[in-house]
């Protein structure tokens, strides 16, 4: 079979000017926003071998990865899905002595086994934080802001926060609302597609008023406090309550308590971030652990951005102003005029068009003249 010229296999694209700048840019901003509250950057490999990649995080699963076999080790090896677990390995390997809370930043591409309807790229620009040592309030609450203002230099308006509770059903079925521990998995399925029938199909009715309980958080909030059965939930229900007070002025906040979707390894709580005008989620984090070497396990709380959607709307963009040096410009002129931050276009010949060049101005008597 041949492949048609340019054609790129489904969910790998080109980016070209000036998205490709934008991207690169709006990287950099955030990075160095997340760098300002004490995230040292860590740049993890594209490829590593898939044991490093799939037992790092408590729970995550080995499911969507793309692997393949390296011809120089022989061994397996996988492009990563998600950064966070590379961030991990690092904290409990080469930066294990490291005094906690240690504050990590990253940003890069990372690549998905399978696009989802909502995604169809399967490339995207992965970037965030992981405060490594320490799940609790504090924690979450310092990651959301953090995750906030990344946002908004990034230009971000009108952003929503969902949280949610990963682990709620486990929480429950070991107390309150006990579950046959082979249905624990297809009662969360359940709740994760709201689906009233067969949680009673399966013998799981006290569950269902959690559907219920979604929605703006202070209302879902009363509704999770009315369960009958519920109170395991309270320690978790009170920090909700801590986080509204920190940034419930900043964002619009939700709760959606049994939504597990994209949520592998992330435990007492998940949140999942929303923009406006940008379709999808554009990040997501969480409290998960770090498995070390001798499988002693380490909290954490992190956020990921996805720059993707961004970029796509129009952020990021960069303004330049773009001068066409004619044939035998001065090369002092014109470097002096980079120093100044223009765009030097040079004529290489005397067809060359300023206009057609995407030139702004055109130099003539050793000065940029708008065009
Ligand atoms: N890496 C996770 C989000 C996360 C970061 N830290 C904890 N959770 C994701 O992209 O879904």
């Amino acid at each position: 079979m041949t492949i048609a010229p340019g054609l790129l296999p489904e969910g790998l694209r080109d980016r070209l000017p000036p998205q490709a700048e934008a991207s690169s840019h709006l990287l950099h901003r955030v990075i160095v926003a997340i760098g300002r509250h004490g995230y040292a950057r860590v740049s993890p490999p594209l490829a590593e071998f898939e044991e490093g990649l799939v037992g790092q995080l408590k729970s995550a699963g080995s499911r969507d990865l793309f692997r393949f076999v390296d011809p120089v080790s022989q061994r397996t090896l996988a492009l990563r899905p998600d950064i966070t677990a590379q961030v991990g390995r690092i904290a409990a390997t080469r930066m294990g002595h490291r005094p906690r809370p240690l504050r990590l930043a990253y940003g890069g591409p990372v690549l998905k086994l399978k696009a989802t309807q909502l995604r169809p790229e399967r490339e995207l620009t992965q970037t965030g934080a992981e405060l490594i040592g320490t799940d609790s309030v504090a924690a979450v609450i310092e990651i959301l802001q953090v995750a906030i203002e990344a946002l908004e230099v990034a230009g971000v308006t009108g952003i929503t926060v969902d949280l949610t509770l990963p682990d709620l059903v486990e929480t429950l079925a070991a107390g309150a609302m006990p579950l046959p521990a082979g249905k624990i998995d297809a009662a969360r399925d359940m709740l994760d597609a709201k689906d009233a029938g067969g949680l009673a199909g399966l013998g799981a009715s006290a569950y269902l008023p959690f559907i219920e309980a979604a929605g703006p958080v202070a209302p879902a909030l009363a509704k999770l406090r009315a369960i009958e059965g519920a109170q395991a939930l309270d320690k978790r229900l009170e920090a909700i309550e801590a986080i509204v007070v920190a940034i419930g002025d900043r964002v619009s906040l939700t709760l959606d308590p049994t939504e597990r979707h994209g949520f592998e390894y992330q435990r007492w709580i998940g949140f999942s971030l929303f923009g406006e005008g940008l379709s999808g989620e554009i990040g997501r984090g969480g409290t998960y652990s770090i498995v070390h070497p001798d499988g002693s396990e380490e909290k954490a709380t992190g956020f990921s951005l996805y720059l993707d959607p961004l970029v796509d709307v129009g952020l990021g963009a960069v303004e330049h102003k773009r001068v066409f040096l004619p044939l035998g410009t001065d090369p002092a002129t014109s470097a002096k005029l980079r120093a100044e931050d223009w765009i030097t276009i040079a004529a290489v010949s005397e067809a060359d068009d300023a206009a057609a060049l995407g030139c702004t101005h055109i130099l003539r008597d050793g000065h940029p003249v708008a065009l």
